[in-house]
């Protein structure tokens, strides 16, 4: 569990975390998105000690981060894949990780099975691939066996068969009963990987809500409507607040109204219906008009429809 109370991180004028409040509950995967600048990674650096906020406080498992005795056997955490010594091989660095925390050499080769590092853990880690060098930071995240994990661009550098092998694993993960915090750019891949999202923007959070209610909630899902007296519905919907646009000759796109009550005018007024399609957003572009509705909350104040 991960709890972050008014969390604000300043740089001189630049308010990069801005009074931010949330809770990473443990038995789901819980992502972390937000546009480059968006403060991502200095709220990842506070819940691990390695940033002091300028007020406010967050805890992990209860306690600030620091507070914790043995922190690899609560929170693992990768942040930079390569800060890692390149003459070591994989399993002496995880080793000497591991020695740290009066971690044992079962549970290194126990990581190095999860994280599918057998045939290259012997050799230099200088030379390792991006995908590796992930790979060997997620064994480092798990060798305490840690209740939370926070992984910052865990997807970078893997290949489609990592991506899918990293999914299946914070799923796995989650499904354990542990917290699972990751960031991603990659708003198709939170939507396979995550259970719920919190969005970030210019240090704000714009939404905290599961990822199927970010998509339902999304200002905008449109409906298909096709019939053969178009124009004549076209007026009812108009009257009842709907925006309406031509696709076709016989077909319209209906914002602002539901399926159910675009059924019921029609209904209503005896308007033959050939065809009633809800057209949902992907997550991808329910993402970017929370964030462009960021831009409005900072300039009229105003609370964010998705915020909770
Ligand atoms: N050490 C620092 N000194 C000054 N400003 C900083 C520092 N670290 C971050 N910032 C600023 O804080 C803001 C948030 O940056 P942060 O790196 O947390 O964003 P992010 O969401 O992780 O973005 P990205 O996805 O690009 O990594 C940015 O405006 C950045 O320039």
């Amino acid at each position: 569990m991960i709890e972050a109370e008014s969390l604000t991180k300043r740089y001189g004028a630049n308010t990069a975390v801005d009074s931010i409040n949330f809770t990473v509950r443990p038995g789901r995967v819980t992502g972390f998105l937000g546009p480059n600048g968006a403060g991502k990674s200095t709220t990842m650096r506070m819940i691990l000690g390695l940033d002091r906020p300028s007020s406010g406080v967050v805890r992990v498992n209860g306690k600030a981060y620091a507070r914790h005795h043995a922190p690899l056997r609560q929170v693992g955490a990768l942040l930079d894949a390569k800060a890692v010594h390149p003459g070591r091989s994989a399993r002496n660095h995880l080793l000497a990780v591991a020695a740290t925390h009066h971690i044992g050499a079962k549970r290194v080769d126990e990581v190095i099975g999860l994280t599918g590092l057998e045939p290259v853990a012997r050799k230099r880690v200088g030379g390792f691939s991006l995908g590796m060098g992930q790979r060997l930071g997620l064994a480092v995240a798990l060798l305490g066996d840690p209740a939370t994990l926070i992984l910052d661009e865990p997807v970078n550098g893997l290949d489609p068969e990592g991506v899918v092998w990293l999914r299946g694993l914070a799923r796995r993960l989650a499904l354990e009963g542990r917290t699972v915090f990751l960031s991603s750019h990659l708003m198709s891949e939170m939507a396979q990987t995550a259970d719920h999202v919190i969005i970030l923007g210019r240090g704000r959070i714009v939404a905290d809500a599961p990822v199927s209610e970010i998509v339902a909630r999304a200002d905008g899902d449109s409906v298909q409507v096709r019939s053969p007296q178009v124009d004549h519905l076209t007026h009812l919907l108009q009257a009842e607040g709907a925006t309406v646009s031509r696709v076709e000759a016989d077909l319209v796109s209906v914002t602002n109204l539901g399926t159910s009550r675009i059924a019921e005018i029609a209904a209503a007024a005896g308007v033959v219906v050939y065809e009633l399609t809800p057209i949902a957003r992907s997550l991808e572009e329910a993402y970017i008009a929370l964030t462009r509705d960021e831009v409005e909350y900072r300039t009229t104040q105003t609370s964010p429809e998705v915020n909770r």
